[in-house]
């Protein structure tokens, strides 16, 4: 009885902890790096230090090696300072590189990009560019999203529909790999790797520096709020004013029930009509995703909202998470009084939340996002209604370019997407955390609705867990500093379709690790074939399937080849991997364009021998 009263209290009045403690904390948290980063960026040391720092990663690198390399490597950024839910354990367990580079190094109005070590933060990057008179074209909403982090997984926002992801934005990286190397990458050099490094989530190497588009800032987004009172309305308001890629900088919807919400559409302008402009970012303001709400019941309007403040409009209501924490903080009295100190930090939110506090998020939240087509809108909006029925939901449209790498369109076809947050308490009585939406369950509902309603046409963008992935890597080689690990989200329809295999004899990540936990072994030899997809420099990629048995390879390769079983350290066959890149190159050489144009669609694979 005490327990669950004590329990009740943690939850219920999370908010004393939070006013009295949290939020103090975290405002001389964030001035200490405001004061910070301003003398380093006025001092100009910081590119200096970047090679030394670089150094010191791959300093660690080395003595990872020398000892044996047998751990798996890991960032050393803590679980609980990170912008997800979850607070991996790999952590504790994996060797922990300090990537601590944390600044922006250069802005070249030149070249118009900027170069940023990983650990920068949108917050930080705003704040220095738009006073500079700068942007880059995608803001990921929340403060404390790290460069780092939005390139090893992936960055959407509002104006993803015309730039498409954050890696789209980005011109080059520049990594640590595995054997202590420094390597830099862009669309031009070393190309594979550039295009893969999206969605690795880190196991490809470190980033210690990204460079990334600028574009022009403007002081305001004209913001026109569109209400729709059905969900056929909403969904086709929606996806026509994505489909306007030059015309509008910015489109956003907010779904308030099954049959009503708002689209945004923003444009970039420099001009605002005085008596329209709203800074939606004043700590007095109503939350952003109540004022929104008005305009269901008002109609449309127009409001010019300084840049800054459209950014990070969702910010000090963490989207509409400050309910369920501070229950009155959209109250007048509170935002007046306290609204300039919120939101508190989510990293010191999820150091200190407590064991009761984390269960209670774990099985009476849902906090996910689903990517469908666009085109599918309408009808996952019915099987969120019917499976969480938790609003508001959040819209935002993004471009899905026909590029390399893992995260790509469906058919190879450039298309535009829609990521669907859910953030809150869904109200479905029937919701069960783990059986609504545990990515790996087969039997689980709301993704099997997706996938029945949608046709198999669904992804979920679902954390990967790196533990999952690693010790495969290694088992692979990993270890020796040259193989690595690609991967696809456990949960996926069709993964083949989303998968691009990078092979590179010379160089780094020769063999992509598909962890596959929920097909049968037929399913999976289906996938094998598919995986091996033409490059674009017309290679085929081999994969070859660790439980694969040989008559399996052979059918699959369908001539005469030397077999690579699992139990073959393949790495440390020298002799092996010299056959492999001859026979890549001969094989490069001997096919045609046409050749490989029929391979590509009958959907074949050209096999490569091994
Ligand atoms: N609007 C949006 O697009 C939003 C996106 N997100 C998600 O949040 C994530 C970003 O959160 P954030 O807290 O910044 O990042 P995290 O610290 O959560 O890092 C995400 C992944 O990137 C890896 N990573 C980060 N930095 C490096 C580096 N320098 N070198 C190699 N690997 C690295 C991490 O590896 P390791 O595990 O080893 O630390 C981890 O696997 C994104 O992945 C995104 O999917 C969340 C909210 C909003
Ligand atoms: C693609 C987009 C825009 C995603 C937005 C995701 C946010 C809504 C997520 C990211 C991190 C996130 C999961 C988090 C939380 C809420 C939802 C967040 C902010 C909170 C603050 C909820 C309260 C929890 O006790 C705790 C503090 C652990 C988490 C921390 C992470």
């Amino acid at each position: 009885m005490s327990e669950k009263l004590f329990a009740y209290i943690l939850v219920n009045y999370r908010w004393v902890f939070v006013l009295l403690f949290l939020l103090p904390l975290s405002l001389l948290y964030d001035a200490f790096f405001y004061v910070r980063n301003k003398i380093i960026f006025r001092l100009r040391s910081a590119p200096r230090q970047h090679d030394a720092r670089v150094k010191d990663v791959q300093r660690q690198i080395t003595a990872w090696a020398a000892s044996g390399g047998r751990q798996k490597l890991c960032t050393a950024r803590p679980g609980w300072q990170n912008m997800s839910f979850r607070r991996g354990k790999y952590k504790k367990t994996h060797y922990n590189v300090n990537v601590n580079l944390i600044d922006i190094l250069e802005v070249n109005p030149n070249s118009r990009t900027v170069r940023c070590e990983p650990m920068v933060s949108m917050g930080q990057l705003t704040a220095t560019l738009l006073p500079l008179g700068w942007t880059i074209p995608i803001v990921p909403e929340l403060d404390d999203l790290t460069v780092g982090g939005l390139v090893m997984g992936t960055g959407v926002e509002t104006s993803s529909h015309a730039h498409g992801l954050f890696q789209h934005i980005c011109e080059s990286y520049e990594l640590v790999l595995a054997d202590g190397s420094v390597v830099t990458c862009s669309a031009t050099e070393n190309s594979d790797l550039f295009y893969a490094v999206p969605w690795s989530y880190g196991t490809l190497g470190f980033l210690v520096s990204a460079t990334i588009r600028l574009i022009p800032a403007h002081s305001f987004v004209r913001l026109t709020y569109i209400p729709c009172h059905s969900l056929e309305e909403l969904s086709k308001t929606f996806a026509d004013e994505s489909a306007k890629r030059e015309e509008n900088d910015f489109v956003e919807g907010l779904v308030y029930s099954a049959e009503s919400g708002v689209v945004m559409v923003g444009k970039s302008t420099n001009q605002a009509d005085p008596d329209r402009i709203n800074r939606i970012g004043d700590y007095w303001k109503p939350w952003f995703f109540k004022h929104v709400e008005r305009f269901l019941k008002t109609g449309g309007g127009v409001e010019f909202i300084p840049t800054r403040h459209y950014y990070h409009r969702h910010s000090r209501s963490i989207f509409w998470q400050m309910q369920d924490i501070v229950p009155f903080g959209n109250h007048p009295i509170f935002r007046y009084l306290l609204g300039w100190a919120v939101p508190p930090k989510v990293s010191l939110m999820k150091l200190t939340q407590g064991e009761t506090v984390k269960k209670m998020y774990e099985t009476h939240q849902i906090i996910q996002d689903m990517l469908v087509p666009i085109t599918d809108l309408a009808g996952a909006i019915k099987v969120f209604h019917r499976e969480i029925n938790m609003y508001p939901l959040w819209l935002c449209p993004f471009y899905l370019p026909d590029n390399p790498g893992m995260l790509r369109p469906r058919d190879d076809r450039s298309q535009m997407y829609v990521d669907i947050g859910a953030y809150g308490a869904p109200k479905n009585p029937e919701y069960k955390a783990e059986a609504t939406t545990r990515l790996r369950a087969r039997g689980s509902r709301l993704p099997d609705a997706l996938r029945r309603h949608l046709h198999d046409r669904v992804r979920v963008r679902g954390y990967v867990r790196p533990s999952a992935i690693r010790p495969a890597a290694r088992q692979a080689g990993s270890n020796q500093g040259r193989f690595s690990s690609l991967l696809e989200t456990e949960f996926s329809g069709r993964p083949a379709a989303n998968l691009s295999i990078i092979f590179r004899p010379d160089q780094w990540a020769r063999i992509l690790l598909v962890v596959e936990q929920t097909f049968t072994r037929q399913e999976c030899q289906a996938h094998q074939e598919s995986y091996s997809q033409l490059l674009q420099d017309g290679r085929r990629a081999l994969v070859v399937r660790w439980k694969s048995e040989d008559d399996e390879n052979n059918n699959l390769l369908g001539r005469k080849r030397r077999v690579v079983s699992a139990e073959q350290k393949i790495v440390e066959d020298q002799e092996l991997r010299r056959e492999m890149e001859t026979s890549l190159m001969n094989q490069s050489a001997a096919t045609s364009g046409e050749e490989r144009a029929a391979a590509t669609e009958a959907g074949s694979s050209t096999p490569v021998q091994c």
